[in-house]
């Protein structure tokens, strides 16, 4: 291996001799901790894929092989693959720039450059096309383009979703010339909107894929209003035409009914088996009007996304509006008025490749020496050091939904626990944190996520790359105390919830989320739908058939109802062929209550909750007898109660028993008795003492993890 280097770094140019210290040092970085340890997400992330090519040979590392052998494959081609399916005479899999032909971006102006997404529904092939169209410009090889190469995550693999949105520039050769084209591929799930959201700022258009044989679903609708509203141009794709329940013509006809989009050569393909993939460049290059910055302008970029490296510190996307950014610029932060100095900067081709060089219309990375994530905000605008420009409109920071306290299973695994969740969130702004201690469960944190799968997914990482176990609590949404003197609160912890002495002198109203959900779902299932949005307190607003076999429901829904079991059941009362998607819809009045869980008339802080007052008795009665069977029987009997105020709402109690655990030891063996008395004192450590009732941190997993519906992982 380190031969290798030798030989190799002998013929590289300094441009190589970058690419290669990196290279080394992901080596370095991958040899020096386990798939388990606290870095292996850095690692992960840091680069999934290098390529080099060097005299005419292409040398392919795919380290993105979770518990990899360093070096699974090197590929010695001598041609960038071309699509099995291009035909197109006046198009073509142009050969991409080299790593050693430094790339010329002063070369492209941005009449010959194209930014787009991929927006779509969960599953309809989003992150497939996009591996099939930088497959197809030679951007990644064949191999490489099985593996979902924009879906970095170890989390976004396993579940086969896309969470975070990725940038990738490929060159494409169309009559004759070439085309720089930046793909931005987006989530699909509702959790992610923001991502969506923030990625079609940067881009000029967006194709908007529909699966052949599901058709327009709950996400298309959603992601199509948010391209819409921003005015870009949207070019319908029609994905899985391979499929046997492929309907072409119907989806064609949704896509005219309920967006009003021409249908007219739409292109139907199949992203799996690269049919017709080589129609849609040519389409994006016609339809898409390429950037409209000047580069003789004052600078304007334009930060749309970041992450943290463990070497380089914060890497941002910037998207060039006007003027021109190089390598050693010194530019300014309109949000924060911090000065920087630019160290690096490039392209995602697919990894980070420097360039030197970015210019109106380009979007690229930058390194500004930014020494922590929070630094990067997203919707900044930077500009040269004095030359100050008019700042951009930005967005509103992502708003956490759903909060939920996470502890430590063993509570001397804090500091380690803490570490963790401080460089989990260095590549997820959205997560709120802060600290929080519980009687019962030790010391912790109570964090924000966009929703549930959110949650599941940042749960998951923490479980798998950092090797942590947590007791995450029950999820409660942001309710809204407000008082008599005209000020509000937003609680989100049942244990700042107001008592009753000052619910009745001092609080006015409480409030809780509301949210608009778009229900799309096949004629036969809308009775037992309007069931469950009925008996989760929805209030249908709007009623519309999309053709003769599918309606699309409205229904304002409480936010709380839906980060519960709602998905699930949506799914399975459909036989999983209704799917949603739901907006913020602000406050409303609620009668809502704290219930506390008592455990011999003691309550449990970690096990409160705020619910609707309807459904107060279901789950008061379900929480007792699902802790009743997870605490071990003790000495004494235990009560164990769910209550709102005095008022006690469910009973169940455990018999007493008394463990005695020298029973089997016959006879007078004194030492062996002492030993297995001081082996139960070891156990009784690990109790956390509630009341007069012992209870192993094991039950409050077992509660709050097995049977909660919250705690279920989240469907997709
Ligand atoms: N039959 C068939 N399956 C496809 C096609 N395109 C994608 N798929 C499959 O559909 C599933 C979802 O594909 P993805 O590319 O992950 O979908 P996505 O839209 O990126 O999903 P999210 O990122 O979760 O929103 C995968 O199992 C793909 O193999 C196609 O053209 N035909």
């Amino acid at each position: 291996m380190l031969s290798f280097f030798l030989e190799y770094e002998s013929e590289c140019n300094n441009n190589h001799k970058n690419h290669l210290n990196l290279y080394r040092k992901s080596f370095i970085l991958k040899n020096s901790f386990s798939s388990s340890s606290s870095s292996y997400y850095n690692y992960l992330n840091f680069r999934k894929i290098y390529r080099i090519n060097n005299c005419g040979y292409n040398y392919n590392y795919n380290y993105y092989n979770n518990k990899c052998t360093f070096f699974r494959r090197w590929q010695t081609t001598s041609s960038p693959p071309s699509s099995p399916s291009s035909s197109s005479p006046s198009s073509s899999s142009s050969s991409p720039p080299s790593y050693n032909s430094v790339i010329d971006l002063t070369k492209i102006p941005a009449q010959d450059i194209r930014n787009f997404s991929i927006i779509a529904h969960v599953d309809h092939g989003k992150s497939t096309l996009a591996d099939k169209l930088l497959e197809l410009t030679g951007t990644i090889s064949l191999h490489q383009s099985h593996q979902q190469v924009l879906d970095k995550l170890n989390v976004e693999r396993e579940r086969g979703i896309t969470i975070k949105a990725q940038t990738c520039s490929m060159f494409y050769k169309y009559k004759g010339k070439e085309y720089l084209l930046n793909l931005i591929d987006t989530p699909g799930h509702v959790d992610f909107n923001y991502e969506v959201s923030r990625s079609l700022a940067a881009c000029q258009g967006s194709i908007l894929l529909v699966d052949a044989s599901q058709g327009i679903q709950a996400q298309t609708a959603a992601n199509f209003w948010l391209a819409f509203n921003q005015d870009l141009p949207i070019l319908p794709v029609i994905n899985k035409i391979d499929l046997e329940s492929a309907n072409t013509k119907s989806v064609i006809s949704q896509i005219e009914n309920s967006f009003g989009l021409d249908t007219t050569d739409i292109c139907l393909i199949s992203a799996k088996l690269g049919i017709n993939i080589d129609k849609i460049l040519p389409k994006v290059i016609e339809k898409i009007p390429h950037p409209n910055g000047d580069i003789n302008k004052p600078l304007k970029a334009f930060l749309f996304d970041s992450w943290y490296d463990t070497y380089v510190g914060v890497v941002c996307l910037m998207a060039i509006v006007d003027g021109k950014l190089q390598k050693g610029d010194k530019i300014v932060s309109a949000y924060s008025e911090l000065k920087y100095e630019v160290s690096d900067i490039g392209i995602m081709y697919p990894e980070q490749v420097p360039t030197g060089y970015l210019h109106a219309g380009q979007v690229g990375y930058a390194i500004l020496s930014m020494k922590v994530a929070a630094e990067a905000h997203i919707g900044d605008t930077f500009y040269h050091y004095k030359c100050p420009v008019e700042p951009l409109p930005g967005f509103e920071p992502a708003k956490p939904m759903v909060f939920a306290g996470i502890f430590p299973v063993d509570a001397n695994e804090f500091n380690k626990l803490d570490e963790s969740i401080k460089k989990l969130t260095l590549n997820d702004a959205s997560v709120s944190v802060q600290k929080e201690t519980s009687m019962a469960l030790g010391q912790g944190w109570r964090i924000g996520f966009l929703g549930t799968l959110h949650m599941d997914v940042f749960q998951q990482r923490l479980e798998e790359e950092y090797d942590a176990s947590v007791i995450v609590t029950q999820p409660t949404v942001p309710y809204k105390i407000v008082y008599r003197d005209g000020k509000s609160k937003f609680v989100r912890n049942p244990s700042e919830f107001p008592d009753p002495d000052e619910m009745s002198y001092n609080v006015v109203e409480l409030q809780e989320p509301m949210v608009m959900a778009t229900i799309i779902l096949p004629n036969d299932y809308m009775g037992v739908i309007m069931d469950l949005c009925g008996g989760k307190r929805g209030e249908q607003v709007d009623y519309n058939s999309l053709d003769e076999h599918r309606v699309m429901m409205r229904y304002t829904l409480p936010l709380s109802e839906i980060v519960t079991d709602f998905h699930d059941e949506l799914k399975s009362r459909s036989s999983g062929y209704a799917s949603f998607d739901y907006e913020d819809m602000g406050y409303k009045a609620s009668d809502v209550v704290k219930m506390n869980l008592l455990i011999n008339k003691k309550p449990v802080d970690a096990l409160a909750a705020i619910l609707h007052r309807s459904q107060v008795q279901i789950v008061g009665r379900d929480w007792a007898k699902r802790l009743s069977e997870v605490i071990p029987k003790q000495l004494y009997e235990v009560a164990i109660q769910t209550a709102i105020g005095g008022k006690v709402i469910a009973r169940e109690t455990i018999s007493a028993l008394r463990k005695n655990v020298t029973a089997k030891c016959y006879g007078g063996d004194v030492t062996r008795k002492m030993k297995l008395l001081e082996k139960q004192k070891e156990g009784k450590k690990k109790m956390k003492m509630i009341g007069n009732v012992e209870l192993p941190q094991k039950a409050f997993y077992d509660f709050l993890s097995k049977g909660d519906p919250q705690s279920k992982k989240n469907k997709k």
